[in-house]
């Protein structure tokens, strides 16, 4: 358990906003928010959903404490006494339904659907987007890593270059969860039960005045698992037959050297030669590890070079999810709760992609009985049922003229119940089962929407009754404009 995350790690305007719908007396008006996701990271076909254990928390915990309040006071915005006796007995209430972690999911889906009273809803939201923001870029990434080293040990080496510390330790989490191995991070391993993975660093053969001095010596240290970083000085002409000689003295001693890592240099190149040395000497179980700079393409790359490298230490690329930094999630109002019945609403933006989907919505993964495989997500109104036994007509949302009619399938509810009533009613699967879960779900989808370059798109289509809601309430609203306009 991590310690609490402090209720002020919010927006600014999330605290005005909340005040200004005390002093209107509106702030336990009921309102429902969705959390998604516009467009996927990297280029990728899907993302990794993560971040949810993390939001749990929060929410769970989340309190002001005295000296958040009095940090609030000592803003000098006239604030009054009665406000700030509302936050100190301030608790989550909401109800929340979510996608389990390790979930594979698509943009316009609604991640997190919340309802509760809007001053919550207004608090919660900065944090649940960076949380979620964050972990889910981490394990998409991870995720294309893993696509392209098939069984090859993948060793997350990210913490010194991660955007600060809960970046570091909840990113080797997201990374474990897209496919990871194990993580150099130890406060990882501790707070996770993450296994915890390294070598050592061009320091420890700098401390020495041999190279093959310190490599005796680490060996001495951890005769069951040593690996021995080559490149400090030349690689092939000192750094292999070092490790070799070393390796050949452990193995006379009914050891093994378990591996070299090569940290620079053309990867591919002296991987081979490393391997044809080892082999000759001998030395046939020891492995190959390298690290510097790497990430899918550059191991793709290296891969088809035909590089013979078992395990993969992945850092600041992945870590940082460096080139594609934000995932640009977005919390949006879906609908309001007016006289006993819940009124769906919209934001109309002048680019259409950006008009969220009004109202309560359930999200459904259509799956194909024959093959067993994903057809499509379906969005739907949330009390709409799907009939298995009818046929589906599914249409693309905006070009509307693409259709297909779907028979024989299966569907799959992906929101769950998580809070209701500001009472958890989830239990926390553990991070074993959460990365079991995201390995069950991948055999779901065709390779074609799993490919790391140029993948199809998957269908996230929207039932006809919700679309109709959509289109209804967009005329609704260009026509009260219009009217006021003319008044
Ligand atoms: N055979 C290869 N094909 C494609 N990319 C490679 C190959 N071998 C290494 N690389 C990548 O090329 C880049 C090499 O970077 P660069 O030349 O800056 O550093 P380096 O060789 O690691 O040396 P140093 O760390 O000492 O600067 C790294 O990103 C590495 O992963
Ligand atoms: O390259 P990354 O994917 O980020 O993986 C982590 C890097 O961190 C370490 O290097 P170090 O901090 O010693 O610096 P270096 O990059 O100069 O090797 C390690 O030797 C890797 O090169
Ligand atoms: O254990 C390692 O080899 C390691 C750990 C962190 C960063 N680079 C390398």
């Amino acid at each position: 358990m991590q310690p609490p995350v402090s209720a002020l790690h919010t927006d600014k305007y999330q605290i005005t906003m909340m005040y200004a719908h005390w002093k209107n007396g509106s702030h336990l008006k009921r309102r429902a928010f969705d959390l998604y996701f516009r467009s996927l990271p990297f280029g990728n076909g899907y993302a990794v959903f993560a971040g949810l254990e993390r939001a749990i928390q929060y929410l769970e915990n989340l309190r002001f404490t005295e000296e958040d309040i009095e940090y609030i006071q000592s803003l000098d915005e006239g604030y009054e006494p009665e406000f700030l006796d509302l936050l100190r007995s301030f608790r989550f209430t909401g109800d929340v339904w979510a996608m389990p972690e390790g979930s594979i999911v698509f943009p316009e889906e609604p991640l997190l659907h919340i309802q509760g009273n809007i001053m919550e809803l207004h608090l919660i939201e900065t944090a649940l987007l960076n949380f979620i923001g964050y972990q889910t870029l981490v394990a998409t990434k991870a995720a294309r890593v893993r696509h392209v080293v098939g069984d090859d040990l993948l060793l997350e080496f990210g913490s010194r270059r991660a955007q600060e510390k809960d970046a570091a330790v909840w990113g080797a989490r997201a990374a474990y969860i897209g496919g990871f191995n194990a993580t150099s991070n130890m406060l990882a391993g501790k707070l996770f039960g993450i296994p915890i993975s390294g070598t050592h660093a061009h320091a420890w053969v700098q401390d020495f005045e041999h190279e093959v001095d310190a490599f005796r010596a680490y060996a001495s240290a951890f005769p069951d698992q040593t690996v021995l970083l080559v490149d400090t000085y030349d690689t092939l002409r000192s750094g292999i037959p070092h490790a070799i000689q070393v390796g050949l003295e452990m193995k006379r001693q009914g050891k093994t050297l378990a591996g070299i890592r090569l940290d620079s240099g053309d990867l591919a190149y002296l991987s081979k030669q490393a391997r044809q040395m080892l082999d000759h000497a001998g030395l046939t179980d020891t492995k190959i590890v390298a690290s510097s700079d790497l990430d899918e393409h550059t191991i793709l790359h290296l891969k088809t070079q035909g590089a013979k490298i078992d395990a993969w230490g992945v850092g600041t690329k992945l870590i940082t999810a460096y080139d594609h930094p934000a995932l640009g999630a977005v919390y949006k109002m879906v609908a309001r709760y007016e006289e006993n019945q819940w009124v769906p609403t919209l934001k109309i933006s002048s680019n259409p992609a950006k008009i969220t989907t009004p109202g309560l919505k359930a999200v459904y993964r259509i799956i194909d009985k024959k093959t067993g495989k994903a057809r499509a997500d379906l969005i739907t109104l949330a009390n709409e049922k799907i009939n298995p036994k009818k046929p589906l007509l599914l249409f693309h949302p905006e070009q509307t003229f693409k259709k297909k009619k779907v028979k024989n399938f299966t569907v799959i509810p992906l929101l769950q119940p998580i809070f209701v009533g500001g009472q958890r009613v989830y239990s926390l699967p553990t991070l074993q089962e959460i990365k079991a879960y995201h390995q069950s779900q991948l055999s779901l989808f065709w390779e074609e929407y799993l490919r790391i370059l140029n993948p199809e798109e998957y269908p996230v289509d929207l039932s006809q009754k919700l679309w109709d809601q959509k289109q209804n309430l967009i005329k609704e609203i260009y026509a009260k404009i219009k009217q006021e306009m003319e008044e």
